[in-house]
């Protein structure tokens, strides 16, 4: 099986080093393309086995093939590649404003939509998969199978599709910001050094994600544990409760518009294209 990655931007870098880094995908079985060929290059020198070629190539040598470019820049890599474009390749997006039904319209592939996270790095966190409608059980298995490697694939709803995303993509951007803002805090109020407050974090957060992972504890369960009654914790949580109340609220909201903003240009991009796969 050959995958091929079209951009090795962030994400697209992200997904072929976990690939390569899982023993998944050995490094001659991916082919990957990328518009500015300083990037590729630079991918291809660390991963000397890595294939690399023009769109065109990528999308015929590709069995499974990721598109990891901008969702605004999918139209100009589908009308590149359009031709290369079999019924018997998996097609797979990783952006949230381009769904499943734009690009089986727009090609005779069979097509998911695969939503990563930075977290995959790791070769841990989730990824969101949306399954076309030419998704067939043995399809579904061989593609769960791949991202299994790297993450925790987890099937998502369509509706669903912003919010998962804020949680499992833009999540650590968020959780990295709030921490670094208990970090500034700490050494603004305290003798303790940045590097020091930032080890101390950065233990207490894996600690915590790995007291998550065994399941020990609900996240209501693990603050009471950690709260002792007439103790510091219950102040501090006082003070969180009363000043985030509405934080992550706001947060969805700000991010529903811009992904409706999103949407409607996405669909503005593939207005003009006849569905000529149904
Ligand atoms: N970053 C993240 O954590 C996540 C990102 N995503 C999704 O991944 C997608 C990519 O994001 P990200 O990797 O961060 O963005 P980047 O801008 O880092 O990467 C996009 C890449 O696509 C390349 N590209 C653009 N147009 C073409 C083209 N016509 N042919 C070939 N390559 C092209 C760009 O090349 P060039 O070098 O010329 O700019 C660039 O390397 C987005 O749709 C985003 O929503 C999803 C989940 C998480
Ligand atoms: O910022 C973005 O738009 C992308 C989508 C998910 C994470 N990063």
């Amino acid at each position: 099986m050959h995958i091929g990655f079209i951009g090795t931007g962030s994400m697209g870098t992200i997904l072929i080093e976990a690939f390569i880094e899982s023993g998944a995908v050995p490094p001659a079985h991916i082919i990957a393309s990328n518009r500015t060929p300083e990037k590729l290059r630079a991918l291809a020198s660390k991963h000397t086995a890595l294939r690399t070629g023009t769109n065109t190539v990528v999308a015929q040598e590709a069995d499974v093939l990721f598109l990891c470019t901008k969702p605004l820049e999918y139209r100009t890599v589908l009308d590149e590649i359009q031709h290369d474009l079999t019924p018997d390749k998996l097609l797979l997006s990783v952006t949230s404003s381009v769904n499943v039904q734009q690009l089986e319209a727009y090609t005779p592939c069979k097509v998911a939509r695969v939503i990563p996270s930075i977290t995959n790095t790791a070769l841990s966190g989730a990824s969101l998969v949306t399954f076309g409608s030419r998704f067939h059980d043995a399809d579904r298995t061989r593609l769960i199978t791949l991202l299994s490697a790297i993450s925790t694939p987890i099937e998502i709803e369509e509706q669903d599709t912003r919010i998962s995303s804020d949680i499992v993509s833009c999540g650590p951007a968020f959780f990295s910001f709030l921490l670094q803002r208990f970090i500034d805090s700490a050494v603004a109020k305290t003798t303790l050094t940045e590097e020091q407050a930032t080890k101390l974090i950065t233990e207490m957060i894996i600690g915590l994600g790995r007291l998550l992972e065994d399941g020990r504890f609900s996240l209501p369960a693990l603050q009471a544990k950690v709260c002792v009654p007439g103790g510091v914790t219950g102040i501090g949580l006082h003070v969180l409760d009363k000043e985030t109340r509405d934080v992550f609220l706001h947060l969805i909201e700000a991010t529903h518009r811009k992904f409706d903003v999103d949407v409607l240009e996405v669909k503005e991009m593939f207005a003009d294209k006849k569905n000529s796969f149904h």
